[in-house]
């Protein structure tokens, strides 16, 4: 890629909706991260899986065990936090979803409010420091901790929707799609619904899931993870289709994440077709922008190259993720005026 068109797609304002915090923190700060514990004699290639690398799913969940590991303290999740926002803010984000899940407290020496609480801190501070991004937070649920700590977390969501001042404004269902069963969470999702918390559901990230798929849409989550398998040509089936295209529920794609995770086979098979050619909202996101080696200006630049996208249709992919974020509406219109006065001056 030449000069002027990486500067582009840097330049492009650009809205992430689907980052998980632990995932995306880049090779600089993971490098501290592992000086500051050498104990651990954890080397950088575990943390992260190169271009051209594939692994499997199962492989890509061990290396957030290491990543864990590594950050694993009240100091460590606010260095992580900020820096994270930093580099997306240096990317041309200027909104940004972020997600994390508040571990065990025997895990991290602190609990899942403080856990919450130091994400917080990070946002408040980068505002502090005028980083160009605005900057939200969506409480994670991780499957494999089960329905009951699910609830838990979902409580304590709550109790953050109330008190961070518009910044906590979801939840997310995530974590290995392999373990457990949708149906599960289904009250611990529902009354995060009800209280007033946005969905972000990982969804058919993997083939057979068509039931739980099924069970959440009826909910219906405000947006769907990944969705790989939702459509017939990938095994899911045309109620499926329907549902998420009756209901507009928009879709956050992870081009890089899905390949090198091998659930779709490569860029060109990417289900962005699909979903692009029937013109459904669909927002290019990064998921672990750290551990897949990428960050959103490369997702957009992908897709155009694999896709032939124009500058236009890139320009109006990144605009209409604004509409699908969680931002309040005061702050939509904001940031569609941002994108009308960059708007000449990057796209010429
Ligand atoms: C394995 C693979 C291809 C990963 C991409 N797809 C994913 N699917 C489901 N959950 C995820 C994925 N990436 C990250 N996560 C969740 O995010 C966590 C890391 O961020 P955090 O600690 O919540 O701040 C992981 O432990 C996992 O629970
Ligand atoms: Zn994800």
């Amino acid at each position: 890629m030449d000069r002027e068109t990486e500067l582009f797609y840097r330049q492009i304002p650009k809205v992430e909706l689907h980052a998980h915090l632990n995932g995306s923190v880049g090779f600089t700060t993971m490098n501290k991260l592992i000086a500051r514990k050498p104990h651990l004699n954890i080397e950088s290639s575990r943390t992260a899986i190169h271009n051209g690398q594939r692994r499997t799913l199962d492989e890509c969940f061990q290396v957030f065990k290491v990543i864990h590991q590594l950050v694993d303290s009240e100091e460590d999740i606010l260095m992580v936090a900020k820096s994270v926002i930093e580099e997306f803010a240096a990317d041309g984000v200027k909104y940004l979803e972020l997600r994390s899940t508040p571990r065990e407290e025997t895990k991290t020496g602190l609990s899942k409010r403080r856990y919450i609480e130091t994400v917080l801190e990070a946002i408040h501070q980068c505002k502090q420091d005028e980083v160009d991004i605005d900057v939200r937070f969506l409480v994670a649920v991780d499957r494999r901790n089960g329905p009951e700590v699910a609830m838990e977390t979902v409580k304590l969501a709550e109790d953050f929707m109330l008190s961070s001042d518009g910044v906590v404004v979801g939840l997310d269902l995530s974590g290995d799609p392999t373990v457990g069963h949708g149906k599960d969470f289904l009250p611990a999702l529902q009354r995060a619904k009800n209280c007033g918390l946005k969905l972000a559901l990982h969804m058919s990230e993997v083939p057979s899931q068509k039931a739980e798929s099924e069970l959440l849409l009826d909910l219906p989550p405000d947006r769907i993870g990944h969705g790989t398998f939702l459509h017939p040509e990938a095994g899911g089936t045309d109620i499926l289709v329907d549902k998420v295209c009756k209901l507009n529920i928009p879709l956050e794609l992870c081009l890089t994440s899905n390949v090198k995770g091998q659930t779709v086979p490569s860029y060109e098979k990417h289900h962005f077709q699909y979903w692009y050619e029937c013109k459904h909202p669909s927002v290019l996101c990064t998921d672990d922008k750290g551990v897949f080696c990428t960050n959103l200006s490369r997702e957009y630049s992908l897709a155009a190259s694999t896709f032939g996208l124009t500058r236009e249709a890139v320009w109006s992919l990144s605009q209409q993720a604004i509409q699908c974020s969680f931002a309040p509406e005061a702050v939509k219109q904001k940031l569609e005026q941002r994108w009308a006065e960059l708007r000449p001056h990057i796209l010429h």
